[in-house]
């Protein structure tokens, strides 16, 4: 038996979904580029969902659809507002949010094509009412309804906040929600497939993804990006800084990818987005000593930048709390997760490969009394 560390290089599926080959990112064959520039979200949830482009016809539907499920179900407002949220990480709450979404669903266990597809609905639409309701329930606020009439970008950040956004915030975060949406085989998607593979629930698919994403390799590095800039605080401690956590052999967040080995096609957009953003607040520190930094790794280590480096500047200038960053990744990436465990239950087989053991050889059973 061979194994490879990290399955690195393994091709484990095929998918019609998306893919990154020669490190270009397309959506069912489009480029990513293309989307990012002139599609609303609800556009890209309906390809990955669809395998084609909405007319217009059925993209005012799909996004009507989406508004009108938005709102939460009772019992999830009442369970946000039962424990302690800022002692509680959000993707923790949101983890269990949506675990708890599935008990509120009579249909969680149905499997038919179309119950599956009116539940990708509902979840979708459902998400980004509990990230907006955790942030304003932990700051002692009441959760706000979302409009029937806004689209998905819109409505969220007016949950959040309880105000109309700026079309510049608008399409700042609907530009986030297409980069964001798929990724071809990513670990939070390997782990819904893996997970419902089994022919387990809906739920527990997105429930063990979110729980994927969390971690500070994969979705939880914007984060920890924004943690890092603050840290850093000025622009000329920026090398020192990154000098520092190469002499302590610590990775550098929002650097480096598993798959693209010249750059992340994502991350030019977003740098693009956090240069006009930072202007227009005032502090574009963020975005100059971001360029400095990856441009710095880029010649000492060869590592590019990837989609979670300059997210972070964006959404800390449209006023996102930090802890949040990794919570709206999800709003995003859950319709990736939802199209592959769609296409997972289409054509299913159990996903199980096999260990290489190293543990000890046969030794000698001593009993308890002896040991
Ligand atoms: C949405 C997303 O999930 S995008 C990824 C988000 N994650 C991050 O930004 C976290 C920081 N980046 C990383 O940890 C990695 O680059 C990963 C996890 C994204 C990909 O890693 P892998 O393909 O497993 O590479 P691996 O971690 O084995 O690193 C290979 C080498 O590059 C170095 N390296 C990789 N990324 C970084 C980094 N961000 N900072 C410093 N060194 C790095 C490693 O230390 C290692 O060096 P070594 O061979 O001298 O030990
Ligand atoms: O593909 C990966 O390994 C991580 C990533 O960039 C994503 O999930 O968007």
């Amino acid at each position: 038996m061979t194994t490879t560390k990290g399955l690195e290089g393994v091709v484990a599926t095929q998918s019609s979904i998306s893919s990154i080959i020669n490190d270009q990112l397309t959506y069912v064959g489009y480029k990513i580029d293309d989307l990012a520039e002139n599609s609303s979200f609800e556009e890209v949830v309906y390809l990955l969902w669809n395998q084609k482009l909405p007319n217009k016809s059925e993209l005012d539907a799909f996004t009507a659809e989406l508004a009108t499920n938005m709102e939460l179900p009772e019992p999830i407002i009442d369970h946000l507002r039962s424990y302690d949220l800022s002692s509680v990480h959000p993707m923790a709450a949101l983890r269990t949010a949506i675990s708890l979404l599935g008990l509120h669903d009579s249909e969680a266990d149905v499997m038919e094509e179309k119950v599956n597809k009116q539940k990708a609905i509902r979840i979708q639409a459902q998400t980004s009412t509990i990230v907006a309701a955790f942030g304003r329930i932990r700051q002692g606020k009441d959760p706000i309804k979302p409009k029937k009439d806004y689209g998905y970008a819109k409505n969220f950040l007016y949950m959040l906040n309880g105000e109309d956004p700026k079309d510049i915030e608008i399409e700042a975060i609907n530009k986030a929600l297409v980069l964001h949406a798929d990724h071809e085989l990513n670990a939070s998607t390997f782990t819904a497939r893996v997970c419902v593979a089994t022919l387990s629930d809906i739920y527990s698919g997105v429930t063990a993804a979110v729980g994927a994403l969390k971690g500070p390799l994969h979705g939880g590095a914007n984060e920890g990006v924004m943690k890092m800039l603050t840290e850093i605080g000025e622009e000329e401690n920026a090398i020192p800084y990154i000098d520092e956590k190469f002499k302590n052999k610590e990775k550098v967040m929002g650097m480096g990818h598993r798959v693209y080995e010249n750059g992340d096609p994502r991350a030019k957009h977003l740098r693009r987005m956090s240069k006009e953003l930072t202007k227009i607040t005032g502090e574009d520190k963020w975005y100059n000593m971001s360029l400095k930094i990856e441009e710095y790794i880029k010649e000492q280590k060869g590592l590019p930048a990837n989609v979670d480096f300059y997210s972070a500047s964006v959404y800390h200038s449209l006023g996102i709390d930090h802890d949040l960053f990794t919570p709206l990744f999800s709003v995003s990436r859950m319709s990736g997760w939802l199209a592959h465990i769609l296409e997972q239950y289409d054509n299913n087989r159990l996903i199980r490969p096999r260990a290489e053991y190293v543990g000890p050889e046969s030794p000698e059973y001593v009993s308890i009394e002896k040991r």
